[in-house]
């Protein structure tokens, strides 16, 4: 384009002709003119910033430099045949990664097409780096969309790139010295480069947020796994803690309040505690996410990787998979027992999984099934009614989960039994209110057998160690802002026997949530404890465990148990117990 014309275009722009250049452009060269005061005809020489400022804006870059490398060595590969160059401009413009033929580096710094080079728009006019950083959007400036007449043989493909909390932290740009004429030549290249800038998101996000869920979605099953189009971060309540910039189109399209902050299951049917059911053990089809207005999407969990706080709380979750590894806190006796199942998870043995109700059979169950990876369903089937046996016939290959195997009558038991020989694509679980032994009374003998490979035993909620963490836990998941409990509070709800366990636990802190007005919750705000049923006197090995549980105050466990102290003493001394 001769500079003439190109200045008279844009002085016809500035007066308000349409030129036929897009919005976007003519926007821009208003900017240049009339907010930074800028002159096309003026030669304006490549702005590059001195080695000292290079530095530090590279080390305020370096962590997203590092996390965008290999994506970006992988994209120069595939357009360095044709020509391009490959910048990574940080927030402020300036280029901190450059990838260019090194044989054409006279004629690239003469352009700006170098490390350090300043694309601002205030300093560069209209240029790829400087109106993608104002309109914040992926941008194509060809040849004459440039303001400044040096810069017209270039063409410039520019996507922004965003940190997890949504703020444009960097731009990524693939630049030709000469191209062909027609702006659409430049359609595979924004092609190309919003698809590596949303991958350095999704690098950039998971490197970030290890110690948290992070929710893969797609609208295509297919492409879940292997290149998703957005994904969030998900903290132990639920709540939004980081995104790719395709979250935001992803989950909310019609837009609404900023994603940080609110908790996923305001905008879909789905909780953190589903996010096992999310994992890779599943078949993409199966993994449909159901969002509140009405839209399915799928979705793929990647459990939190980096182990948390305590030393104790590291070896334990490195010992224990992911799904795994948010099921207990500090409790030794149940974190055996998890690594047990953690190791009889990939195995075929039938597993009978024992606990009163509400103890987290289930939830066990399903730990043990995505830890497995089966590549099947899961399919939960309760053992009441008459239609137990027509379940196991339908059922699709992979885990079939008999919840409550203590319900089942003579026919019921001779009916399953019949319909699981032959079915060896099922991995069988089955949960038991009972325990083994009156389990093993209950049942016909090959029954038994057939679903009793192993035995898992969950301990009821009052002779867990880690009731803190577990309180601290569900209260989290439960509380928008941070509520937390009175000692007085903490102490009661410990004090409780919890008949019915976590299930209790969860309810009687969803009444105490919802009765608080501010952000501690104190006594009168918990549900009355459940009238007392009287209790058989605890056998010597529960009490030790409950006292263990109770720091061996003599009081607190009394009240666990339902018994007076001096019934604690006087079977304290019958089984000789002490005080460690
Ligand atoms: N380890 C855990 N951490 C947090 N919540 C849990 C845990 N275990 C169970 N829960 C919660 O407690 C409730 C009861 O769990 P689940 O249904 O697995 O118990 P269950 O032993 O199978 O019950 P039932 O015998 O009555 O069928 C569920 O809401 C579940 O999410």
């Amino acid at each position: 384009m001769l500079g003439k014309d190109h200045v008279e275009e844009i002085d016809r722009v500035l007066r308000g002709q349409d030129t036929g250049r897009d919005r976007l452009v003519s926007d821009s060269w208003q900017r240049c003119v009339e907010t930074y005061g800028m002159d096309p005809a003026r030669p304006d020489p490549a702005h590059i910033v001195t080695e000292t400022e290079l530095r530090a804006h590279r080390e305020q870059s370096e962590r997203l430099i590092a996390t965008a490398r290999s994506g970006l060595h992988a994209l120069f590969r595939q357009v360095a045949g044709q020509g391009y160059v490959l910048l990574l401009a940080d927030a402020k413009g300036v280029c901190v990664d450059f990838f260019g033929d090194p044989r054409f580096e006279d004629q690239l710094r003469e352009s700006g097409l170098y490390l350090g080079s300043n694309w601002t728009e205030d300093l560069a006019g209209t240029c790829g780096v400087g109106s993608c950083i104002v309109t914040g959007e992926a941008v194509t400036i060809h040849q004459g969309d440039h303001f400044g007449l040096p810069h017209t043989p270039l063409s410039c493909t520019a996507a922004p790139i965003h940190d997890t909390r949504g703020e444009l932290v960097a731009v990524l740009d693939i630049s030709l010295l000469r191209s062909p004429s027609p702006k659409s030549s430049q359609n595979l290249a924004m092609g190309l480069v919003t698809s590596s800038a949303r991958r350095v998101e999704m690098a950039n996000l998971m490197a970030m947020t290890r110690r948290d869920w992070v929710l893969r979605v797609s609208t295509s099953p297919e492409f879940l796994e292997v290149d998703p189009e957005a994904a969030v971060a998900l903290d132990g309540s639920g709540r939004i803690v980081g995104m790719t910039s395709g979250a935001r189109a992803a989950l909310q399209p019609t837009g609404g309040a900023d994603l940080i902050g609110i908790r996923i299951d305001e905008l879909m049917e789905l909780s953190v505690d589903d996010m096992p059911d999310l994992m890779r053990g599943r078949p993409s089809e199966d993994r449909v996410l159901r969002l509140k207005d009405g839209r399915g999407l799928f979705g793929h969990a990647i459990a939190p990787q980096t182990p948390l706080r305590s030393r104790a709380r590291k070896q334990r979750e490195a010992a224990l998979p992911g799904a795994f590894g948010s099921f207990a806190g500090p409790d030794p006796a149940l974190g055996a027992l998890l690594a047990q199942a953690a190791r009889l998870s990939p195995t075929a043995i039938p597993l009978l999984i024992c606990g009163e109700t509400g103890t987290g059979k289930e939830k066990l169950a399903r730990a043990i099934h995505v830890t497995g990876c089966k590549a099947q369903g899961f399919r939960a089937v309760r053992c009441t009614g008459r239609s137990l046996a027509d379940c196991v016939i339908d059922a699709a290959p992979g885990t079939l989960f008999l919840r409550g195997v203590e319900d089942l009558d003579p026919p019921a038991q001779a009916a399953l039994l019949a319909n699981l020989d032959g079915r060896g694509d099922l991995r069988v679980l089955a949960s038991s209110r009972a325990g083994p032994e009156a389990l093993r009374e209950h049942l016909r003998e090959d029954l038994f057998h057939r679903l009793a490979g192993a035995i898992l035993t969950l301990p009821p909620l009052r002779h867990r160690a880690d009731m803190d963490w577990l309180i601290d836990r569900l209260l989290r998941r439960r509380s928008a802002d941070d509520m937390r409990l009175s000692p007085a509070a903490r102490a009661e709800l410990k004090a409780r026997p919890w008949h019915g366990n976590i299930r209790e636990l969860e309810h009687a802190l969803d009444t105490a949530v919802a009765l608080c007005d501010g952000r501690v919750i104190d006594l009168p705000d918990l549900p009355p404890a459940p009238q007392q049923t009287v209790r058989q006197p605890p056998a010597e090995d529960a009490l030790e465990t409950v006292l263990a549980a109770c720091g061996w105050n003599m009081s607190q466990a009394a009240r666990r148990l339902g018994v007076n102290r001096s019934t604690i003493l006087r079977r304290m001394r019958k089984a000789g117990l002490s005080p460690p």
